[in-house]
C-alpha cells in the first residue's frame, strides 16, 4: 500500500514541519559523513519551489531528554546550508515561545533548522503535549526520516496524527526498493549484521533468519552468543538479558547463524591501544573484542560471494579506528565484489561504505540501519503506518 506522498499535499504558502534524519556522525564539531542530509535535500527542494517555508527537525545522537552541547544541530546546519546553497536559521529550541518569535520574524528565505529533538523528553515518549507544541509551528507535516521511521516518538508519530502528513521523496524511494527487493529475493540470501546497537538489534534476529538463508554476525552483536557459549569476552559489549535467548536462537538456526571465529582484541578503547588477533574462546579476560579477525573475513567472504542477495547492516567493529577497521573493510569489498543484490543500511556502515569509496558497487544505500533491518524482518514501522494511505484514481 503506498503512503500519500509530498507531491500530493497543498503545501504553497505553508509553513511545512518535515522530519529528517540528520543523525550523522560529527567528529570535532564537523558532519563526517553527509549522506543523511544530502538525501533529504530532493524533499526540501521540492518544498522550496512550491512554494513552501520547510521547518526541519531531527534528532542527533542518544542525548537523555535535556540540552547537552555535545548534541547539538550546529554542525549539521553548517553542513546542511552548503549543500542547499541557501540559508538555513538554525534555531537554539524546537518548541516554545523563543521559537514561535523566531518563526514570526523569518523572513521566508531558505529553511528553518530546529534544535535536536531529543533534547525534550517528550520527544521518545511520544507525549501528545510535546506533539501538540510541534504541530502549533506548521499547518502540515512531512515525514522523509526512513532513518527513524522504526521509532514511535513524537516527531515520527504523535505530530503525523495532528496535522495534514505525507511521505518525503527519500521515505518513498527507500520503502519502494526495500519492498521489491522483498518481493522475492534472489536466494541465497545472505544478512550480515554488526554494529553497536546490540539490545535493539538482537531482537531481530529470529524473524531476519525467517526471511534470510544465512546471517552472518559481527560487531558487538557477536560477543552476547559468545558468553551464551560459556566463552570469556573480557570487557566487550554484551546484553545480558539476551543470553538464554542467544543459547536457543544457536540450537534452532545450526549453520545459517555463522559466527566469528577469530576477533582482534584491545587492551582499552582507544585508537592506539595495544592489540591482536584471537581466536574466540582465548579472549584474556579484561581485553575487548573490537572488531572480527582475518579468519572470520575470510569464511564470510566465501559465503557472500556465494549470494544473489545481500542486506547488510552494522559495521563488523569500530571502523572509525584504524586498528579495528580490517573486518568492515573485507566484507565492504567482499560485498562489492559479490554479482549480488546488495544493500548497505545503516548511518554508520554506510559511512564506511562511503570512506572506502565503494558506494557506487551497492545496488542500494539505505539511510536506515535499525528501520531497514525491521523493514526486511517484516515489521510494520510506526513512522510509515501512521502516515495516511494514497488515494486511489
Ligand atoms: N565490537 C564492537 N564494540 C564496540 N562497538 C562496535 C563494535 N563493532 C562495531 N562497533 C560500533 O558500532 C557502531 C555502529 O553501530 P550501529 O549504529 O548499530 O550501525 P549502523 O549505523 O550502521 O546501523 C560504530 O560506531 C562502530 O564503532
Ligand atoms: O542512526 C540511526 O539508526 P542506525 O544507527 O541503525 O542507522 C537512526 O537515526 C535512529 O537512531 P536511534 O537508534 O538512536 O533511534
Ligand atoms: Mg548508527
Amino acid at each position: 500500500m503506498s503512503k500519500r506522498s509530498v507531491r500530493e499535499l497543498d503545501v504553497r504558502g505553508k509553513r511545512v514541519l518535515v522530519r529528517v534524519d540528520f543523525n550523522v556522525p560529527v567528529e570535532d564539531g564537523r558532519v563526517t559523513d553527509d549522506t543523511r542530509i544530502a538525501r533529504a535535500l530532493p524533499t526540501i527542494q521540492y518544498l522550496l519551489s512550491e512554494g513552501a517555508r520547510p521547518i526541519l527537525i531531527s534528532h542527533l545522537g542518544r542525548p537523555k531528554g535535556e540540552p547537552d552541547p555535545e548534541y547539538r544541530m550546529d554542525p549539521v546546519a553548517e553542513r546542511l546550508g552548503e549543500l542547499l546553497q541557501r540559508p538555513v536559521l538554525k534555531l537554539d529550541a524546537a518548541v516554545g515561545p523563543e521559537v514561535e518569535a523566531a518563526l514570526k520574524e523569518w523572513d521566508g528565505e531558505g529553511v528553518v533548522l530546529l534544535e535536536n529533538s531529543r533534547f525534550y523528553p517528550g520527544e521518545t515518549k511520544n507525549d501528545p503535549e510535546f506533539a501538540r507544541q510541534l504541530a502549533a509551528l506548521a499547518e502540515a507535516y512531512v515525514n522523509d526520516a526512513f532513518g527513524a521511521a522504526h521509532r514511535a516518538h513524537a516527531t515520527t508519530v504523535g505530530v503525523a496524527e495532528l496535522l495534514p502528513a505525507a511521505a518525503g521523496l527519500l521515505m518513498q524511494e527507500e520503502l519502494d526498493y526495500l519492498s521489491g527487493v522483498l518481493e522475492s529475493p534472489e536466494r541465497p540470501f545472505v544478512a550480515i549484521l554488526g554494529g553497536a546497537k546490540v539490545s535493539d538489534k538482537l531482537g531481530v534476529i529470529k524473524s531476519l533468519l525467517d526471511v534470510a538463508d544465512e546471517l552472518l554476525i559481527g560487531g558487538a552483536m557477536c560477543f552476547t552468543f559468545f558468553k551464551a557459549q560459556g566463552h570469556e569476552v573480557g570487557g566487550s559489549l554484551v546484553e545480558d538479558d539476551y543470553l538464554e535467548e542467544a543459547k536457543s536462537l544457536l540450537e534452532e538456526a545450526g549453520g545459517r547463524l555463522v559466527l566469528p571465529v577469530d576477533v582482534v582484541v584491545a587492551e582499552r578503547f582507544e585508537p592506539d591501544a595495544a592489540h591482536r588477533v584471537v581466536k574466540v574462546g582465548e579472549i584474556p579476560a579484561g581485553w575487548i573484542g573490537l572488531d572480527i579477525g582475518p579468519e572470520t573475513v575470510e569464511r564470510f567472504r566465501e559465503r557472500i560471494s556465494r549470494a544473489r542477495t545481500v542486506f547488510w547492516n552494522g559495521p563488523m567493529g569500530v571502523f572509525e579506528m584504524e586498528a579495528f577497521a580490517k573486518g568492515t573493510e573485507g566484507v565492504a569489498r567482499a560485498v562489492a565484489a559479490s554479482g549480488a543484490t546488495s544493500v548497505v543500511g545503516g548511518g554508520d556502515s554506510v559511512a564506511a561504505v562511503r570512506r572506502l569509496g565503494l558506494e557506487d558497487q551497492m545496488s542500494h544505500i539505505s539511510t536506515g540501519g535499525g528501520a531497514s533491518l525491521e523493514f526486511v524482518e517484516g515489521r510494520e514501522l510506526p513512522g510509515v503506518a501512521v502516515l495516511p494511505d494514497r488515494e486511489e484514481g
